[in-house]
């Protein structure tokens, strides 16, 4: 029997809501097919990131190579780093039947959802903006500068929610995780059911036949 191709799940959100958070406690769960979407950056890294395991740190020309192998599913600029999700581990990973992660901001997403409309497309929101604030603060990465540019970031990503097919918002980690999984739960039934319901149709289509 051929394997289902697996969903290709697109978590977007401000910086500092949770998404790295979130996103390790969906996968620390047991019994998942999913696998994380490394995307390459210009960013430098921060203390703890690997190379290869958080992003793929580049330099700017091997950004720029990227792009003109047509290597990459979608980039966007982010705060004066370039972001870009490697297409050829997405494609191999969803026709195994796995679960594919891409946690990107919201102009890459926009364009991952013309060239992929099939995605499942989740926006994690915060509690509120001053939440949002100490969350990036508290994690101690961004300077007062960064964390300034990437606040005015919020507000114009937060516009952009609308344009998603579920938001969760991340007041306590469990809790949006729990609504991640039950979102994922769903959408394998509705591609389940949508086969089921072609096969039902070839079967009673070639009945008639007989
Ligand atoms: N468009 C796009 N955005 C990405 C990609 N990888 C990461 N991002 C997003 O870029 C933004 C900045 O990421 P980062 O510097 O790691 O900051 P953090 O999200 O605050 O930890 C976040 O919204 C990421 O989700 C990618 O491949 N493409
Ligand atoms: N639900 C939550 N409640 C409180 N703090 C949280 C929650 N989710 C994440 N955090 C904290 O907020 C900070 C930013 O989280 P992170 O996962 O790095 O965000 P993102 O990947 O969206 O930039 C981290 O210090 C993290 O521990």
């Amino acid at each position: 029997m051929s394997v289902v191709r697996g969903l290709l799940i697109v978590l977007s959100g401000p910086s500092g809501v949770g998404k790295g958070t979130v996103r390790a406690a969906v996968f620390d769960r047991e019994d998942h097919n999913y696998v994380y979407s490394v995307s390459a950056t210009t960013r430098q890294s921060r203390p703890g990131e690997v190379h290869g395991v958080d992003y793929h740190f580049v330099t700017h020309d091997e950004f720029k190579e990227l792009i003109d192998q047509d290597a990459l599913l979608e980039y966007a600029e982010y705060v004066g780093n370039f972001y870009g999700t490697p297409i050829a581990k997405i494609e191999e990973e969803l026709a195994k039947g796995h679960d594919v992660f891409l946690e990107i901001e919201v102009q890459g997403a926009m364009k991952v959802r013309e060239r992929m409309p099939e995605g499942v497309f989740i926006f994690l929101a915060p509690p509120n903006l001053g939440e949002l604030e100490n969350r990036i603060t508290n994690r101690g990465t961004d300077s007062q500068e960064v964390i300034y540019e990437r606040m005015q970031k919020a507000r114009e990503e937060i516009e952009l929610m609308k344009h998603y097919d579920y938001v969760v918002i991340n007041d306590e980690v469990e809790n949006a995780v729990d609504q991640i999984n039950a979102i994922i739960c769903s959408e394998h039934l509705k591609v389940e059911r949508t086969i089921e319901k072609i096969q039902r149709d070839i079967h009673d289509y070639f009945q008639k036949g007989d």
